[in-house]
């Protein structure tokens, strides 16, 4: 389940970012006015080649400088790259089509020349050059008064690709300077008077430019400012955002329809001045304006409008536009071109049989098996820029680039399993094979993000079973969950001896003990030491904990995923609210795909050059993204999608660590459990010494369920129940929800009738996080929180009758999901005895025909059996106590007054005893809806 946040959430996360962005740049322009010698020429700060050593790599990176690095050109990769000997046509400024280079053989373009000298000249400066960034430049900043100081185009922060065929002339040219190519030729004839006789670029340029010369002495072509801007469409009008230019503005001026609104600072005009505004446009040098979108077909199109090129008097000229824009893969099938207006490219368009346009987006798309045709074609318009899909993409579809298969599904193959253990297989739910199947198909590497409580345990097993003979395996997990990993192995593998797998609990115990060895996400980064020679399989339970590559957790965990042969990441929440949250899981599971995050933050993380740096914590190109983590990455589905398959109520017995009961409460417990069993004891001192027993437990288990809860938090689970029996567990879950601000009620024996009901709506209609902490036996009865679908029973009670009601507070109707619940039991405490009891019970009322679920069947095996006769005399005490008369209502007593304080064991339940894990640290900060991100589109 993942809601949206509320508005009242946004505001302040955005607000947040804001001002930690505002810090941060305005302690970066500290720094670069202390050293701008060293921010203008520093070595250039490469994104390192393995973000595992990067220490940047985070919501936002450093400032980065791609042009200098070897992987400089982290553009996507043209595999259709032009030949170097192309780059003289587009030095020269008019290109007629007869002088093509022959790689363009069948497409013949409308006859008409180009200035491909006035691609936007910025276009070429790497992404790490400052000179612009902390220019400030602005869109529409056409004033009349403007400043008349060379500007940054507004284009200047997008990372612009230059045109490829002109890609040899531009380097050599710019890369020195950052200044737009020379080109003498093309800078002659734009200084000549038009045929119109309407000297408009003549007009400017000794005003401006000429004044620049003579002042600095440089030539024409080192101090003209290049502009990019783009026509508007705005009713019957259309505005025009650009940057300023005193040419341009000279052209605005001539127009009649011309109107500044002083708002904006922007120029507008009405459409039958288009033609002629786009046609002075082109004159100019340095000035590029793309056009209207979709203009496709416009009366008054720049190379169409005759009748307005008659009433203004202006010449009919080509069309020079430059058009630049991308492909992006929209379906299994079928791409787009995402580019602005050109009729050259209308009719390339239109020459590919399987074109669509979509009049709703106005973009055009094909299917793949003609991408390679489309993109050759092209190459040939000199005036269009149109990048190609990133090579990842190329390659993870490169069968439907052959030939298109329109299944909007990949085939998968069906895996043969026998060499898994039967009891695993047969268990699997139909959906669960074919997370199997898809997992095999890629060769064990994937990401399977299938939601909450669909059984991605039972799956990643399966998974790596069938690749044991590769074994030892290592899954890394959260410290809450180890020895559930450990009974989950147990269960469903029992060809697996159970000395054969290794949990390990301290920071002492070797990881490679074991044939299965089980740690931490903390201690894998305090061992990994002990990591060679390296595990071939890795599961990775809860992949988004590596989401933040500064981490030591991922800093461990990332080499080792990068060389194991499988890795099976798990996580129902892989990104909770930005992809670039996802690259290292990405990057864990192919490496190869995206080696250096630049590239996947360009065309993922919608990243924006800032004065500071690269901004990557946005978002672009999600539906590609998408369909790329499907195709090759990540296999995700939803409740929804599969509940037809699922049982109403799924439980689950979650083992919480022992590990983390100090050795005081450890050594009370052990005595109270001693006490029980001494001979000669009344049947009162026993029923005593069984009271202090349970208590005890509550207050051993406090840690691990803290624990447990953030952690389920931090998995994005947004809505759910804790039932907890003592009045001090009730309290500590309370005090750490406050602390860590979640919303939350609680209800127990103190809460009045009125006040249950308000609290209980309040649950119900919260749009975000919320828990709601319930005591077992107060508000098992007579409440709905259907709004949630996970049930956490931090403490185990011996009346079963009672839990199933409690359970059933989400399970009714209105709960239009299967539900979870969890049942947490901690080794070694009370709930060794109750557990058994409590199946026990529920088998008896199951044969009866009272009880519709049987949980030994349902929950994950226990083993609990007795070894030595004085457990099996707990267990029977225990028995015996909770079913005769009246003992529920001693114990209840005993549990509400029951103060750890006042029995010298404070020290358990102190701050650094409930926070003394990786809890601790800041669990969770955003809880947008990843759902919206992967529902079908
Ligand atoms: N095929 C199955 N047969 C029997 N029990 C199953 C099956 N699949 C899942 N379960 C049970 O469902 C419960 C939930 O499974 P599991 O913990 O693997 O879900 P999950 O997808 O990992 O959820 P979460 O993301 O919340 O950890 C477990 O108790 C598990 O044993």
């Amino acid at each position: 389940m993942s809601l949206p946040l509320t508005e009242e959430q946004r505001k302040k996360i955005e607000a947040n970012r804001q001002k930690a962005l505002a810090r941060r740049a305005e302690k970066l322009l500290a720094e670069h006015h202390q050293k701008p010698a060293q921010s203008k020429q520093g070595p250039s700060q490469n994104l390192p080649r393995d973000p595992s050593k990067s220490g940047s790599h985070g919501l936002f990176f450093k400032q980065q400088n791609p042009s200098s690095s070897s992987h400089g050109d982290q553009r996507p990769q043209n595999p259709h790259s032009f030949p170097p000997n192309t780059s003289e046509q587009v030095k020269g400024m008019w290109q007629r089509p007869e002088e093509m280079p022959t790689a363009c053989p069948s497409y013949r373009p409308p006859n008409q020349v180009t200035v491909a000298g006035i691609s936007p000249p910025l276009a070429n400066s790497p992404p790490g050059i400052p000179s612009q960034q902390l220019s400030g430049c602005e869109l529409g900043q056409g004033h009349p008064q403007a400043s008349h100081e060379t500007q940054s185009t507004p284009f200047a922060n997008t990372t612009h690709e230059p045109l490829a065929k002109a890609k040899n002339f531009q380097e050599t040219a710019a890369s020195s300077s950052g200044q737009p190519p020379r080109d003498p030729e093309l800078e002659a004839r734009m200084a000549r008077p038009s045929t119109s006789g309407q000297n408009v670029s003549g007009s400017v340029m000794p005003s401006t430019e000429g004044r620049l010369q003579r002042e600095t002495g440089t030539p024409l072509h080192r101090v003209a400012s290049s502009q990019q801007g783009r026509c508007i469409r705005n009713g019957e009008r259309f505005q025009v955002k650009i940057g300023y230019s005193e040419a341009l503005i000279a052209v605005f001026k001539s127009l009649p329809s011309r109107s500044y609104d002083p708002a904006t600072k922007t120029w507008n005009f009405s459409m039958t001045d288009y033609g002629p505004l786009m046609k002075a446009a082109q004159r100019l040098p340095g000035i590029t304006l793309q056009p209207l979108e979709g203009a496709e077909g416009h009366a008054e199109s720049p190379s169409t409008s005759s009748g307005i090129i008659a009433k203004t008097g202006l010449p009919a000229a080509p069309s020079l536009a430059f058009v630049k824009g991308q492909c992006v893969l929209i379906s299994r099938a079928r791409f787009e071109a995402d580019i602005g207006y050109s009729e050259d490219l209308i009719a390339l368009f239109k020459q590919m049989d399987s074109r669509k346009y979509d009049v709703k987006t106005r973009k055009w798309s094909f299917l793949l098996e003609e991408y390679n045709k489309l993109m050759e074609r092209v190459r040939c318009l000199p005036q269009v820029q149109l990048d190609p899909l990133p090579k990842t993409l190329t390659l993870a579809f490169a069968a439907q680039l052959q030939k298109t298969s329109l299944s909007p599904v990949a085939d998968i193959p069906e895996a043969d399993l026998s060499r898994v253990d039967s009891k695993l297989v047969s268990s699997l739910l139909p959906f669960q094979r074919a997370g199997v199947n898809f997992a095999i198909a890629q060769r064990g590497r994937l990401l399977l993000a299938d939601d909450m409580g669909l059984g991605k345990t039972i799956q990643a097993i399966c998974i790596a079973a069938y690749y044991r003979k590769e074994w030892p395996l290592l899954a890394v997990v959260p410290s809450s969950v180890r020895f559930t990993w450990e009974q989950a192995f147990r269960r469903w593998l029992p060809s697996l001896n159970p000395v054969d797998i290794n949990v390990v609990v301290t920071g002492k115990d070797r990881l490679t003990d074991g044939l299965v060895n089980i740690v931490s996400f903390d201690l894998l980064s305090k061992l990994e030491k002990q990591l060679k020679p390296p595990f071939k399989v890795v599961i990775i339970d809860e992949s988004h904990f590596l989401k933040n590559i500064k981490t030591a957790r991922c800093r461990a965990a990332v080499p080792i995923l990068k060389v194991a042969k499988r890795v099976i990441l798990l996580s129902g929440t892989p990104a909770m609210s930005r992809p670039a949250e996802l690259y290292t899981q990405i990057l864990a599971v192919k490496p190869t795909f995206f080696p250096q995050f630049h590239a996947f933050g360009l065309r993922y993380c919608g990243a924006k050059r800032q004065p500071w740096g690269w901004d990557y914590s946005g978002s672009s190109n999600l539906g590609e993204l998408k369909l790329l983590l499907e195709e090759a990455v990540m296999l995700r589905r939803l409740k929804g999608d599969v509940l037809s398959q699922l049982p109403a109520k799924q439980r689950k017995m979650v083992v919480v660590a022992p590990g983390q009961i100090n050795a005081r409460t450890r050594a009370a417990l052990d005595a109270a459990a001693k006490e029980m069993t001494t001979k000669d004891k009344t049947k009162q001192q026993q029923k005593e010494a069984l009271i202090l027993f349970f208590n005890r437990t509550a207050e051993a288990k406090i840690p691990t369920v803290i624990e447990y809860i953030l952690d389920l938090l931090e998995s994005g689970r947004e809505k759910f129940l804790v039932f907890a029996h003592h009045k001090v567990v009730l309290d500590a879950i309370t005090k750490e929800l406050e602390r860590k601000r979640v919303q939350h009620i609680r209800i127990d024996g103190a809460t009045s009738s009125a006040d249950r009901e308000d609290l209980c709506q309040q649950f119900q209609l919260s749009p975000g996080p919320a828990v709601a902490v319930l005591s077992i036996t107060a508000a098992n009865m007579g409440l709905t929180f259907s709004s949630a679908d996970l049930v956490v029973f931090a403490e185990l009670f011996w009346n079963p009758g009672v839990l199933m009601q409690a359970e059933d507070r989400v399970h009714r109707i209105g709960q239009l999901s299967s539900v979870s619940i969890h049942y947490l039991v901690a080794r070694g405490t009370a709930d060794d005895y109750l557990w058994p009891l409590i199946q026990e019970k529920i088998k008896v009322l199951g044969e009866a025909g009272l009880s519709e679920t049987n949980f030994s069947e349902i929950t994950e095996a226990t083993d609990y059996f007795y070894k030595d006769s004085k457990q099996q005399k707990i267990y029977d005490l225990f028995q015996k106590s909770f079913e005769e008369d009246g003992s529920d209502m001693e114990l209840l007593e005993a549990a509400e007054s029951f103060d750890p304080g006042s029995q010298d064991t404070g020290d358990t339940l102190d701050e650094s005893t409930l926070t003394g894990s990786p809890v601790k640290k800041k669990r969770f900060e955003f809880f947008d809806n990843w759902d919206s991100f992967t529902s079908p589109l």
